[in-house]
């Protein structure tokens, strides 16, 4: 099916909204070092910005997980696919993610990465859709962007695979 792509936010927007956000999180952090930990694959190109534009002291690691599911909808069961390389203990930890959706994947994760003992635990995300939130409630501490329940690309976020690279968000638009 061939399907065209709507600019929702610019480049300029995203990286303009991804400078305050990062001018927040050193503001909290001051004095602290971040941890970030970059939910593969889609928070790749987030992370990358956002790291960036931090002058607080930063460490990264990186996470895959995949949730059981039919279809678009997910489960809420989050597998690892790659889990962390170092622990996370004592550390101040900030999860990065390209969408929060239903906020299945996030409420799991958060879960299991308490479980582990950092000092703190955030969450930070490009891109949520709080329509779509289901029975679980998932704090989001830093959000760059709410939107619509449309089904977004770029920056990171795919469709089968393709338009992560896009610099800016995009709306598919099946025809
Ligand atoms: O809030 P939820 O409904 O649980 O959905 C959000 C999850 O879906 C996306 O990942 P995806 O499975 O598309 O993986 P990808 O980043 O590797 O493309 C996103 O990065 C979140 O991890
Ligand atoms: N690419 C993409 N992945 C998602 N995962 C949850 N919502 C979305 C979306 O709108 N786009």
């Amino acid at each position: 099916m061939a399907e065209n792509v709507r600019i929702l936010l610019k480049e300029e927007e995203v990286d303009k909204r991804i400078a305050e956000v990062a001018a927040m999180i050193n503001r909290d952090y001051a004095g602290k070092e971040v941890h970030l930990i970059c939910i593969l694959k889609g928070g790749v190109f987030f992370t990358c910005e956002l790291a960036k534009r931090l002058t607080v002291p930063v460490s990264m690691d990186f996470m895959s997980v995949s949730s059981y599911g039919s279809g678009t909808e997910s489960s809420g069961v989050v597998r690892i696919v790659k889990d962390l390389d170092e622990s996370i203990a004592g550390k101040n930890v900030l999860i990065v993610e390209d969408i929060i959706d239903s906020g299945r994947t996030l409420a799991y994760l958060i879960e299991i990465l308490k479980q582990r003992n950092p000092e703190s635990i955030h969450l930070c995300t490009l891109l949520d859709k709080p329509e779509r939130r289901v029975k679980k409630q998932v704090k989001v501490d830093y959000t760059c962007f709410e939107i619509p329940d449309e089904f977004v690309v770029g920056f990171g976020l795919d469709y089968d695979q393709k338009y992560r690279n896009l610099p800016y968000i995009g709306v598919v638009e099946f025809q």
